[in-house]
């Protein structure tokens, strides 16, 4: 070969590299766990207590036992659609496109909440309370082309469709837009308007749909510069959620078949370092533990941040290794541990148990 040839053979490599696809085996890797190793290696603020983390792996293990939980657990939630079809898919996206930042200053009876079904919804689940009551009002909110029409799809009818039955609005509507926009910009110069084909572009890998997620949607690219590390810490909470739950709702089958599953992580949110910590599994810092008990705010992409987020990813990747350790006949990947602890949580809240505040942080990343 030429030199300019080996040149251009070594730029492809170089080339494929960069956008996770490794050359060896073609399995792409999405880097999320890899980088919090590297912020649990190199961060001083948060830790991991391996006691407390060896003991928590044991109670969530038993408890998933006891609920036996599984993918088919997602279905169950009432809100969630149960079709297992293409418009199902297409929800599920608008609904990780905008699953992010619900949290309030406001006390409960004033927080913004979305009253669907003759129930009050707040949180996550408000966000889905909210999609579900538009498509029954006939506004296509799950649509790509009504996302590009600027005429329908505005300022004013996202405020009709998260109308709230307080006075506080939703939080980042104007984000929410922009998130809409963009992605129906992107679904319709790439992917014909259809999240079915963006699944389908990942032919089956769920870091690769990671991967493009992060490569074609800059409201997906959750990634974020630490302490003078040259490539940014990914995280990608709302791409690795988006294949979850998709992976969920149609339990591993059709548009959520994907080989390597089990290398999503758990997803760096506000409510799961949460519970890590209320376990004893998660050590975080005084400083920003007074700071979180404040809710006090804790800036996007701060050195604390991004300590809190890639932790608690790492801290249950080692959950998950106690668990199969422990138990090597059962299998249990982090993103069932992840909505284990999720829904653990939300359950501790309605009992009036949380021990500690979440964190607060204002970001369209979770
Ligand atoms: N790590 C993780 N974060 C999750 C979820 C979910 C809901 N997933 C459903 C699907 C399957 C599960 O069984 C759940 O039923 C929402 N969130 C995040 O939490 C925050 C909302 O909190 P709050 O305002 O209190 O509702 C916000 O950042 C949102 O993005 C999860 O599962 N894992």
């Amino acid at each position: 070969m030429s030199d300019d040839e080996v040149d251009l053979e070594l730029l492809a490599i170089l080339r494929q590299h960069l956008q996770g696809v490794s050359i060896k085996d073609e399995e792409p890797e999405t880097g999320v766990l890899a980088d919090a190793e590297y912020v649990y290696d190199h961060g001083i603020d948060v830790a991991i207590d391996m006691r407390s983390t060896k003991r928590a792996a044991e109670t969530i293990y038993a408890q998933m036992q006891e609920k036996s939980y599984s993918t088919s657990t997602w279905s169950s939630h009432e809100l969630h659609p149960k079709a297992k079809d293409e418009a199902t898919a297409a929800f599920i996206f608008t609904m990780d496109l905008l699953n992010f930042s619900f949290w309030s200053e406001l006390p409960d009876d004033e927080r913004f909440a979305i009253e669907y079904k003759g129930k009050r919804w707040t949180g996550y689940w408000s966000l889905v309370a909210a999609i579900q009551r538009a498509l029954e009002e006939d506004i296509p909110i799950t649509d790509p082309h009504y996302w590009q029409n600027e005429d329908e799809c505005n300022l004013e009818s996202l405020r009709h469709v998260f109308r709230s039955c307080t006075e506080e609005e939703m939080p980042l509507l104007q984000e929410r837009l922009n998130c809409l926009r963009e992605s129906g910009n992107v679904l319709y110069t790439k992917y014909e308007c259809s999240v079915v084909n963006l699944i389908s572009a990942a032919k089956g890998s769920a870091a690769q749909l990671v991967n493009i997620l992060a490569r074609d949607f800059d409201c997906f690219r959750d990634e974020h510069p630490f302490e003078g590390r040259k490539a940014p810490i990914r995280i990608m909470k709302r791409a690795q959620i988006f294949v979850a739950d998709i992976w969920a709702c149609f339990e591993g089958k059709s548009y959520g078949e994907f080989r390597d599953i089990d290398k999503i992580t758990m997803f760096a949110d506000y409510r799961v370092p949460q519970i890590l910590s209320t376990l004893g599994a998660l050590y975080i810092g005084p400083q920003i533990d007074a700071a979180i008990r404040d809710k006090k705010l804790i800036e996007s992409g701060s050195r604390w941040e991004i300590q809190l987020r890639a932790c608690s990813i790492w801290c249950v990747e080692l959950i998950r290794r106690e668990i199969q350790s422990a138990h090597p006949d059962t299998h249990v990947n982090a993103i069932l541990i992840d909505f284990f602890l999720y829904d653990t949580m939300k359950e501790m809240e309605a009992a009036g148990k949380e021990s500690i505040p979440h964190h607060r942080t204002r970001s369209i990343w979770y």
